[in-house]
């Protein structure tokens, strides 16, 4: 397979396939991963539109869960198991699931119910090979082999207390669960682990977006980026975040204000990394 092009990808057989941008959304949860790659998806023109035409998607890293056994799932039942450590997901699934679709493949992703903590075949995802692929999870930047694919990184960087006020209702709300076992749940589990899974990955990301989809500042400069490296003949795509060149130096940002004035004090809209 030649990569003769920065979009696209020759094929031995002379087919001439797309050659994906892919992004990787990490966060803790319920900082606002979705939200913010919907809001990404609208900007770049993607919605009402036939997912087979679509030149952006975004896939979850929940449809990655291992299946559990009926003794886990009757933890999970209770909030006794552990959603959010690196084991709970399969690596070399997803591994294989990115390269493939860095290869121009067409895959089937399934869903995840979070009712019956259960990967869903019903309900399953065609990803198409698009321009660009967005990878959304908590966990998307933890295992190297699977960061290294990314050609751009971004982290929602949310507070915990917002994220633990939004979780609270979700869960109750979307995912079927009791408040006991959504407590039990976030208080044994979930914040340890983003602790120590989550936040630490967060000094790998390109661009950090603080208050999540509420920084509409920091989306537009993204959605910007992107529609640089998606315009024809660009040389984007090679320079600047980029999967073979991810020894992102933390100390080495940008700020970028969403005021014309740049206090110390103001949060940023966005950390830009220079590589
Ligand atoms: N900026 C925001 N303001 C208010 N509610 C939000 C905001 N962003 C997300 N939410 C809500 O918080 C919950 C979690 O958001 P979501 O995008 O699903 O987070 P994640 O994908 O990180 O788990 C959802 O119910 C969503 O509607
Ligand atoms: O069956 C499940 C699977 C996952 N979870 C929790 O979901 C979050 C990750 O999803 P976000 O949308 O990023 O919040 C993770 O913290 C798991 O604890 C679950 O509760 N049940």
């Amino acid at each position: 397979m030649d990569m003769d092009h920065a979009h696209t990808l020759s094929l031995p057989n002379g087919d001439v396939v797309k050659k994906p941008f892919l992004i990787g959304v990490a966060g803790g949860t319920a900082s606002g991963k979705s939200t913010v790659c919907k809001k990404i998806m609208t900007e770049l023109g993607q919605t009402d539109m036939d997912h087979t035409q679509r030149q952006v998607v975004t896939i979850s890293q929940d449809s990655f869960y291992r299946e559990l056994t009926a003794a886990e799932k009757a933890k999970a039942f209770q909030g006794l198991y552990n959603f959010d450590h690196p084991d709970a997901f399969d690596e070399q699934l997803m591994y294989d699931t990115l390269e493939a679709i860095l290869k121009g493949v067409k895959v089937e992703i399934p869903g995840y119910d979070y009712k019956t903590n259960s990967l869903d075949y019903e309900n399953k995802l065609t990803i198409y090979p698009a321009d660009v692929v967005l990878f959304e999870g908590i966990l998307v930047f933890y295992f190297p082999k699977i960061r290294d694919l990314f050609h751009m990184k971004l982290f929602v960087d949310t507070d915990s207390d917002t994220r633990l006020a939004r979780r609270v209702p979700r869960d109750i709300n979307e995912r079927g669960r009791d408040l006991d076992a959504v407590l039990t749940q976030y208080m044994t589990f979930v914040k340890p682990a983003f602790e120590e899974f989550c936040s630490p990955t967060k000094k790998f990301a390109d661009v950090i977006i603080p208050r999540g989809a509420d920084n509409t500042v920091a989306i537009d400069l993204i959605v910007h980026h992107i529609g640089e490296i998606l315009r024809p003949g660009s040389s984007a795509i090679n320079s600047g975040a980029n999967a073979s060149s991810n020894t992102a130096n933390a100390h080495n940002t940008t700020n970028v204000n969403s005021t014309t004035t740049s206090s110390s004090n103001h949060t940023p809209s966005a950390m830009i990394r220079e590589h």
